[in-house]
């Protein structure tokens, strides 16, 4: 159990009906996992503010926020994480790859099938159960 809470934002970027993956490189914690991108929230920082920073910096990408999804922790022994999830788009699909080992552009029923980090299941399974609602 940790008591040092990190709070992360992370993005679920949705264009022509895929949604954006991205997969941790070897030199990350967590390699080669699967993620939302996204980060840490800087001191002071909006998390509205924090995500759009973070997906720029590592993938070069404008993103729209649409919907928030509520926050999951998730405590990995050495740290606790805290994830904010944004749900929104972009204006177009090509990314530089500034971070991450890849990305992909998956449909939502592909999306189980990845090796994800474990803080992220929980927002998985919420995105997949509210998304066709909204
Ligand atoms: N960005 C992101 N981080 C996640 C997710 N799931 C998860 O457990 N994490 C963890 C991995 C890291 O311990 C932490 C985020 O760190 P990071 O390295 O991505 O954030 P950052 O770019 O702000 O980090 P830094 O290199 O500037 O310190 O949260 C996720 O879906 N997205």
């Amino acid at each position: 159990m940790s008591n040092k809470i990190i709070i992360v934002t992370c993005a679920i970027i949705e264009y022509e009906g895929k949604v954006l993956v991205a997969q941790r490189s070897e030199t990350m914690a967590h390699p080669l996992q699967w993620e939302f991108p996204g980060g840490k929230l800087h001191t002071r920082e909006l998390p509205e503010k924090c995500i759009v920073r973070e997906i720029m910096e590592e993938l070069q990408l404008s993103f729209s926020i649409r919907y928030r999804l509520h926050s999951c922790e998730y405590d990995y022994g050495h740290k606790q994480i805290r994830l904010l999830p944004f749900v929104g788009t972009c204006t177009h699909k090509e990314v530089k790859l500034l971070e991450h080992k890849r990305i992909k552009w998956l449909e939502r029923e592909e999306l189980r099938h990845l090796d994800w980090c474990k803080a992220d299941i929980p927002v998985l399974e919420q995105y997949l159960s509210t998304r066709s609602s909204k």
